[in-house]
């Protein structure tokens, strides 16, 4: 699958920039988009004889006549359900010129139980939430469980946000057309589109040097280039040293997950730093991780003064009755260089003072990954989280933008958005995740790369991919303890490719 995101607005500039290159002109681009659509239809649902075709009145409509023509070619009997004549001089009209069947009006379709039903009524030009009709028929749609494949995007989906516009049709099969959208991945967008197919429908890779995309699907394919692979020449400490800090006696479990998630990334050391009453607690569970007294936030640039890691992890199960702002500060002041993956505790220590973050993280040599779900990042970012306009993609752009730091912008739809613009939209999300410590095995993940001299950004995208992968292999009954032991099988898929190692 490509990397690339194109929003509805980039798209229909691709589109154009194709157009005036040829070889092929709009009517031409949505007969290679009509005939992807049936050529999947014919596909899965080959002894399918009553096939229910919905037009709105755009482009996407447009491909809904192409499909029609070319399913009733095929010999399957067709309907084709309007809402309203394409207008005229459009390649929609032409489309609908084509196609020999006659429309039938929106507001006398009923659909049976479990009919195949194609949704081509709004795609990428969705602007307003679906109209009475187009609303109805959607529920109705889904009370009658039809099998509905949506041309492009379901019909009442977002193509930015993936936000349903009000009433929004689901599918079981999305076929859309060169590269897929924000909308496409973005919740409940993703739900809704089911099983999702990109088809080439002829436009020239080259379009692309000029949209120049920022926004990306996370695979491996975007930080493969940059994942890292040991070299004979180095040890453990070259390899990657990373600090994490531990809660009190009671919650020491969070710290030592996210230290195992971080050696099993490949670092080649890690080192917890506990409090001098959890020393015991920690030292009775560590075997190969090592284990340092550090007492205060003073205690801190005394061990950095000793050997500075590479990666700190400062939050899970911190707790909120120690000062954890004052120990972030010290980490950001105190170190040479490299990652701070600032979690849970960490983030919601400054709540009342996001700012005082911000500008230390700018200051500082260390680079700032924040981890935030849902919730923690209303409290670092009240504003954008409150704003509805605002995408989950927007929100996690404008809060790197804002702080400078990586954001790792938590969920079902997990989004990782870097201060230059870039961000990235993970694919392999699985709800086994949703579980205690999941979110501790991540910041590990990260921090075990980043300490590897992966780019912060990289790092976040890999991490939150290999979590994932690791997750969907466990499946049912997923415990967060169960990840670290995973990362070796998806380590070794990730580094097949070089057969020295
Ligand atoms: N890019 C590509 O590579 C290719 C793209 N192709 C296809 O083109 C599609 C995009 O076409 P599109 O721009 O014409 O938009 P589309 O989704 O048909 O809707 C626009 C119309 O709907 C109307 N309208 C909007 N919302 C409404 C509502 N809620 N309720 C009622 N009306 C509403 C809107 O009216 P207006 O807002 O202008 O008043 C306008 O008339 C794309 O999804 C793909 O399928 C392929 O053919 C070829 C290659
Ligand atoms: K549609």
């Amino acid at each position: 699958m490509p990397i690339e995101l194109l929003s509805p607005a980039e798209m229909g500039e691709a589109d154009r920039i194709a157009i005036s290159h040829g070889p092929f002109d709009g009517y031409a681009l949505m007969r290679n988009a009509g005939a992807a659509v049936a050529a999947e239809v014919l596909r899965r649902f080959s002894g399918e004889k009553h096939i229910n075709v919905l037009c709105g009145p755009g482009n996407n409509g447009g491909d809904g006549y192409v499909v029609a023509r070319l399913l009733r070619e095929a010999g399957c009997a067709v309907r084709v359900i309007a809402e309203g004549p394409p207008r005229e001089g459009t390649d929609a009209a032409l489309a609908a010129r084509d196609c020999p069947l006659e429309a039938g009006p929106l507001s006398a379709f009923e659909p049976d139980a479990g009919s195949l039903v194609i949704d081509a009524l709004y795609g990428a030009g969705l602007t307003r939430p679906l109209d009475r009709e187009a609303a109805r028929v959607a529920a109705a749609c889904r009370n009658a469980c039809a099998r509905v494949v949506a041309v492009d995007l379901p019909s009442g989906i977002s193509g930015d946000s993936g936000r349903a516009v009000g009433e929004a049709f689901e599918a079981m099969l999305t076929v859309t057309f060169f590269r897929l959208k924000p909308g496409h991945l973005l919740e409940p967008g993703r739900a809704s589109c089911g099983e999702i197919v990109v088809a080439d429908i002829g436009l020239p890779e080259t379009v692309l040097e000029q949209i120049a995309p920022r926004t990306l699907v996370n695979l491996p394919a975007l930080w493969l280039a940059t994942y890292p692979r040991p070299t004979r020449q180095q040890y453990k400490y070259s390899r990657g040293h990373v600090a994490v800090f531990s809660g009190g006696p009671g919650s020491t479990g969070a710290a030592r997950l996210s230290a195992l998630a971080a050696a099993r990334s490949g670092a080649g050391a890690v080192t917890v730093y506990s409090p001098g009453n959890a020393l015991a607690v920690n030292a009775a569970h560590l075997t190969s991780i090592m284990l340092r007294r550090v007492d205060d936030p003073d205690a801190v640039r005394d061990a950095l003064a000793v050997r500075s890691p590479d990666a700190f992890v400062l939050g899970p199960g911190f707790g909120l009755d120690r000062p954890v702002r004052e120990w972030a500060l010290a980490v950001l002041k105190a170190s040479a260089g490299g990652v701070v993956v600032l979690d849970a505790d960490g983030i919601t220590s400054f709540r009342d003072r996001p700012e005082a973050l911000f500008e230390a993280a700018k200051s500082s040599p260390l680079d700032l990954i924040l981890t935030p779900h849902e919730g923690e990042f209303a409290r670092l970012f009240p504003d954008l989280a409150a704003d509805d306009g605002l995408s989950k993609l927007e929100k996690a752009r404008g809060a790197a933008a804002r702080s400078g730091a990586v954001v790792i912008f938590k969920g079902p739809d997990t989004v990782i958005a870097s201060a230059d613009g870039r961000a990235a939209i993970n694919f392999n999300g699985t709800p086994w995740l949703a579980t205690a410590g999941s979110g501790d095995v991540l910041a590990g993940i990260v921090a075990g790369l980043a300490a590897q001299k992966m780019p912060p950004f990289d790092a976040a995208c890999a991490a939150v991919w290999m979590h994932a992968e690791a997750a969907r292999r466990f499946g049912p009954g997923l415990i967060a303890e169960d990840l670290p032991g995973l990362m070796p099988q998806v380590l070794r898929e990730i580094l097949a490719i070089d057969p020295a190692l």
